[in-house]
């Protein structure tokens, strides 16, 4: 297997604050991770990091077979998919959503040319289909509702054939049936095996989507653990990384935590 991205001995410091402290960590072609911690916990900073977008004060960073601080991260950058909420932010929201994804293969944000090729345009359009937004094809992006922005976004971080796609929150802001309709479109995208490896930003295990394969927990700036799904998300592991005894389980592909009653506990 090739290694996607190659993080040893990592640490970023602003000031005094530590936010992230000696993180070694190898995400393989193929895999599929899902970054869990609490607030604050440095999950943003290292994928600022997986998208050559920080350099770490200090240790090493391979990203796509090239070594950080020793390539022109220009040409990184459209190699390596992104969906979060800063970029959402940038995108100016009279652009029409079939445009947004398509400019994406030139760099861009919105329309910038009269003609696209036919390829993009193809491209495109399988994308948005393949998100279940094909419909809002025409629609304007400030009038789609947040798990509509999110799909299409996901379509957009899509449209260069990225090697690494990076998801920052994508259940944030959702209802329930939102969130279970961007988790079934996830698992597709996790199990299709010629979609990039992915990495993915949560808070919550239940937000993770079957086909995903491995999670990395982060605590102030530590990693707790990291690993297979089913080596890594153990009641010890994830109670240490929220600070808060939680029981956990696996039923039909989903996981689920919760606070442990004091009868769990024992006491
Ligand atoms: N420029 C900075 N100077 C000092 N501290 C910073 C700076 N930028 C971020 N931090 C701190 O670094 C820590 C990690 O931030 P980061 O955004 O990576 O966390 P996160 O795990 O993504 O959090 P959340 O889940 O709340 O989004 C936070 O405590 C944040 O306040």
């Amino acid at each position: 297997m090739t290694a996607v991205l190659e993080l040893a001995d990592v640490t970023v410091r602003r000031g005094k604050a530590v936010l992230l402290d000696e993180v070694t960590w190898v995400v393989d072609e193929g895999e599929r991770w899902v970054l869990l911690g609490p607030n604050g916990a440095g999950k943003t900073t290292l994928l600022q990091i997986a998208a050559a977008q920080l350099h770490p004060t200090s240790g090493a960073v391979g990203l796509l077979g090239e070594l950080l601080g020793t390539v022109d991260v220009f040409e990184l950058r459209p190699r390596i998919g992104v969906a979060s909420a800063a970029v959402a932010d940038r995108i100016p929201r009279g652009e029409k959503v079939r445009d947004l994804v398509i400019s994406a293969a030139h760099g861009v944000v919105g329309r910038w040319r009269e003609q696209y090729e036919a390829p993009d345009e193809q491209r495109a359009d399988d994308l948005l289909r393949e998100l279940s937004v094909a419909h809002l094809a025409e629609r304007t992006f400030g009038t789609l509702s947040e798990g509509e922005r999110k799909r299409v976004q996901i379509a957009r971080s899509l449209m260069t054939d990225p090697e690494l796609l990076l998801l920052d929150e994508p259940g944030a802001g959702l209802d329930l049936g939102g969130r279970e309709d961007l988790v079934s479109t996830l698992s597709v995208l996790a199990y299709d095996p010629d979609s990039p490896a992915t990495i993915l930003v949560s808070h919550h295990v239940e937000e993770i989507p079957p086909g995903f394969t491995h999670a990395m927990l982060l605590k102030e700036g530590r990693v707790v653990a990291a690993g297979t799904l089913a080596a890594t998300l153990t009641e010890a592991n994830l109670s240490a990384t929220f600070d808060t005894p939680l029981s956990v389980s696996l039923v039909d592909g989903r996981w689920s935590a919760r606070r442990r009653t004091r009868r769990q506990a024992g006491v």
